[in-house]
């Protein structure tokens, strides 16, 4: 049995972000990985789905700018978007994240880890053999997810692509089906679309439902001008392959979907199956509940205060960026009860995943770019906020119209009245994504309006859009700003 002070589950984004800071906090660490170190996110998710839209993305907006439009009259270039993919994937090599562990100093595990017990995990070894591992102070489980198959029939047995597939693939399929409405259905339907594929995406309630409506409207209308099928409210029947190979996807009250792969995108489930955690009480397959230090809510067997479970597997955000802030506070709390020093679990305390409740940002790297943060106007409402939403055309920018002709989009704001602060914010359009992180600070910091008022977008940028939204909100009067019989008119 060896002994450490802390050991992860799952080298992901998130699990390197736990090790990182339990290191920097003075613990030895050890992380385990039974794939690639770097997780999906690096290998099958966020990086090659990027990679893979980024070069059609940069041939649409050169086309949006006469002068330069002339200029790229050519094709995408398929093979060479697949070949920049795969060296942003290194071939799906993790010998660079090995190297990144090692000077690091955490200690790596290569294998299946499943827990033991109380601060125990088994690693199985690819070889059979099995290492035993006992942690001082904590393990951490970030163990991520798989892509959640629905029970439609037929649909298992017809070789579906998941995301793994779509984001792994060699090359293009002359028709790609496409279940499901949501952040992988839209991004993979709009690289597909951009490689010449005869695009179906079946949704069954709409595009992009977390976000404002407008947004997965305008992504409706994006996908349709690339050359692909949007269904807003497909319920199918059945999937199968027929004796040529093809997939037929049975739509009720509508002919068949027939391509040559079908890509499922209907959501996550937790990797937590096979992880042992029948032995420490909790319900195997679960998503694991935690509180805002990242701390495995009810009490896991025997002991409170030692078991994590950040990123992905929790449920809270489904997002590299969010899991990594998760991992950086879990980290730091880890290392932080580990030599018994305050913890600052306070909302916005350096030990909490508040942002997790008010900030979430996310873009989806679609045609146009949908950018999000905070409450949507109809969540907030939910919850009770009093609040004025804010629309401006996003051509009311001069700087947006220079960026590219026939700049159409919008862009949101939703006001709390009660506290006169952003909580939540939508740009939708060309080239946008930047935008979002402005929107970020200003609901984390909880900025004033009044104060917003002094921060001044530089002309012509697309950032004038903030100016627009608060000339929309409306400049606070005179008798508002300033007190009667304070006028300064004396000076
Ligand atoms: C197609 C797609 C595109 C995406 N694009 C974006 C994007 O642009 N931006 C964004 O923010 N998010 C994006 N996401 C989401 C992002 O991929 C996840 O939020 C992120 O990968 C979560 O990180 P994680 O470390 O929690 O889990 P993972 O990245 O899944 O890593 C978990 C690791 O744990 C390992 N593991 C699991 N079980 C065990 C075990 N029992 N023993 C040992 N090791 C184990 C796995 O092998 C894996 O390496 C995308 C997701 C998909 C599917
Ligand atoms: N750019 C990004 O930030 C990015 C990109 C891709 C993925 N992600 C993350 O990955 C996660 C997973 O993405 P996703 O698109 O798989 O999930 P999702 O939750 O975004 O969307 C799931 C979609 O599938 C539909 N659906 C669910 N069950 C269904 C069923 N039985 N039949 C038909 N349709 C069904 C839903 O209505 C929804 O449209 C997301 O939470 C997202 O945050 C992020």
């Amino acid at each position: 049995m060896r002994e450490v002070d802390v050991v992860v589950i799952g080298a992901g984004p998130v699990g390197e972000n736990v090790a990182d800071r339990a290191k920097a906090g003075g613990l030895d660490v050890v992380i385990v990985e039974r794939e690639l170190v770097g997780g999906e996110c690096s290998y099958w998710a966020c990086v090659p789905s990027k990679t893979l839209l980024r070069s059609a993305a940069a041939l649409r907006a050169a086309q949006r700018v006469p002068g330069a439009a002339e200029a790229v009259t050519g094709r995408l270039d398929v093979a060479a978007v697949f070949r920049r993919r795969n060296e942003w994937v290194s071939d799906w090599s993790d010998a660079g994240g090995e190297e990144w562990l090692r000077g690091a100093g955490i200690g790596l595990e290569r294998g299946h880890a499943r827990l033991a017990g109380l601060r125990r995990v088994d690693v199985e070894r690819a070889d059979g053999t099995t290492v035993e591992l006992a942690a001082r102070h904590a393990v951490v489980i970030a163990t991520g997810t798989d892509a959640a198959i629905p029970d439609l029939p037929g649909l298992a047995d017809a070789r579906p692509w998941t995301s793994r597939e779509a984001t792994s693939s060699p090359e293009a399929p002359g028709r790609l089906a496409i279940i499901g409405g949501g952040v992988v259905a839209v991004e993979m339907a709009t690289a597909y679309a951009g490689f010449g594929s005869e695009v179906t995406v079946l949704a069954r309630s709409g595009l992009l439902g977390g976000m404002e409506p407008f947004a997965g409207e305008a992504v409706a209308d994006g996908l349709r001008e690339l050359g692909a099928s949007v269904h807003m409210a497909a319920r199918l029947a059945s999937v199968s392959r027929d004796d040529r190979d093809q997939v037929v996807i049975e739509v009720e009250g509508g002919d068949p979907v027939v391509a040559d792969e079908v890509l499922v995108a209907t959501g996550r489930r937790p990797r937590t199956a096979d992880l042992g955690l029948e032995t420490v009480g909790l319900e195997p397959g679960d998503w694991l509940d935690v509180d805002d230090t990242l701390l495995v809510a009810g009490a896991p067997a025997g002991e409170a205060g030692w078991l994590y479970a950040v990123g992905d597997v929790n449920h809270r955000a489904l997002l590299t960026h969010q899991g990594k802030y998760q991992g950086r506070a879990a980290g730091d709390v880890i290392a932080a009860r580990a030599i018994g020093a305050r913890v600052d679990d306070a909302p916005w305390g350096v030990h909490v995943a508040t942002a997790d409740h008010e900030a979430v940002p996310q873009v989806v790297f679609a045609e146009p770019e949908c950018a999000s943060v905070g409450l949507t106007a109809e969540a907030a409402e939910h919850a009770g906020r009093r609040v004025r939403v804010i629309d401006v055309p996003l051509g009311s920018a001069s700087g947006a119209g220079i960026h590219g002709d026939g700049a159409e989009g919008r862009a949101r704001l939703v006001v709390d009245l009660d506290r006169e602060t952003v909580i939540g914010a939508t740009f939708v359009g060309p080239d946008l994504a930047e935008l979002l992180h402005a929107a970020t600070i200003a609901i984390v910091g909880e900025v004033p309006i009044g104060r917003l008022w002094h921060a001044v977008p530089a002309f012509p940028t697309v950032s004038e859009i903030w100016l627009r939204l608060l000339e929309a909100l409306g400049r606070p009067t005179a008798d508002r700003v300033i007190p009667a019989g304070d006028s300064g008119a004396a000076a």
